[in-house]
Order: C-alpha cells, then structure tokens, then sequence
C-alpha cells in the first residue's frame, strides 16, 4: 500500500523549514486508517507486549486502536497538567519546540512489557522522554511503533536500545 498518497505535506509549517506531516487525510479514510493499524499490528506481532503507551494527541489515535488490535490495554502519556493522579514529569526538546510529559506513577505494573506508540519520529525527542518515563515506573521497552518515521532527521540515535519499526519512512 503506497500510504504517502493519503498523507498531506506542508511546507513551512508550523514554522519555516519545517514539512509537516498531516495525518489526517489518512485517517479521514477509514477502510486505509484500519489497514495501517492492521500493518502495524503485524510489525509488532513478535513482541512481547502487556500494554501500550501513547504520548497525546496523535500518539492516541494509533497508539489506542493499535491497543484494540492486540487486546492489551492503553495507558496515555500526557502533556503537563491534565492527568489527575500523582504523576511522574519529564521535559523534552522536539523538532518544533518544547514540551513537558507526563504519566500517572501507577500506570505500569513494574515489569509489564511496554509498547509505545506515536504517529510520527522526527527527532525522537518524545519517544525518548516517553521511553524515560516508562522505565522511571518499572516497565520495559518492548519497542516503538509509528505510522511515519523521518529518517533524515535520525531519530533512532536517541533511542539505541529500543527495537523501532515504522509503516512509512520520509
Ligand atoms: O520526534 P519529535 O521531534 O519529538 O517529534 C514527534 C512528535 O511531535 C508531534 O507531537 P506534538 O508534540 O506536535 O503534539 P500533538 O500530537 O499534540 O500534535 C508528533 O505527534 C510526535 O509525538
Ligand atoms: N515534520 C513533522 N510533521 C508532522 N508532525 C511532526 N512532529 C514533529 N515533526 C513533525
């Protein structure tokens, strides 16, 4: 399935230099939204994987239905003020800015396998941090899962230890 064509690229957004990748003319379709979790799933199929974690917002809508697919539960990993439990932070660096993430501390059972999941790589900025936060409560890495991945930024380099697989690459 050549996914690129339902994927909108905009240049100089949301700031010059950058081309952003617009996921929503993919998920608009709903029989490619389904193929791509169904793809996704089958990447992932030789992990070990107790639940999934997802960094909000676009984490969620691959992250949840990957979640689904597998019959594992989802945990969120949430931008800085919205979880209304005692919560563990972290602050990272992305490829357009800064943000802070945040997981609820009893989100993971110590030793759970752990998916984590996002839409998009491009400097890893988020998975890193996601990847920290996850470890901070116990649970191990399984891998990281994403719909587009862009290569050129090199993403992986922040994540040496984990096993990273990707539907489309840029
Ligand atoms: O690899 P990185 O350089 O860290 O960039 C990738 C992250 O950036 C985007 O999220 P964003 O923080 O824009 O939030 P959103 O999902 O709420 O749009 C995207 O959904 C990834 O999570
Ligand atoms: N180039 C990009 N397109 C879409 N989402 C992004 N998140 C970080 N970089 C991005």
């Amino acid at each position: 399935m050549d996914y690129k064509q339902y994927i909108r690229v905009i240049p100089d957004f949301p700031q010059p230099g950058i081309s952003f990748k617009d996921i929503t003319t993919l998920m608009n379709q709903g029989e490619i939204y389904r193929k791509a979790i169904d793809e996704l799933r089958a990447m992932v199929s030789d992990l070990k994987i107790d639940l999934i974690a997802g960094p909000e917002a676009r984490g969620f809508v691959i992250g949840a239905p990957l979640a689904y697919a597998l019959g594992v539960g989802f945990v969120p990993i949430r931008k800085s003020g919205k979880l209304p439990g005692e919560t563990i932070e972290t602050g990272y660096d992305l490829e357009y800015g800064a943000d802070k993430l945040a997981m609820h501390k009893d989100a993971i059972k110590p030793g759970q396998n752990v998916l984590i999941a996002d839409d998009l790589l491009a400097t890893g900025g988020t998975i890193a941090t996601s990847v920290s936060l996850v470890r901070q409560l116990g649970g191990n890495v399984a891998g990281a899962a994403f719909l587009i991945e862009l290569a050129e930024l090199n993403g992986r380099a922040k994540l040496p230890d984990v096993n990273v697989s990707s539907l489309i690459t840029y």
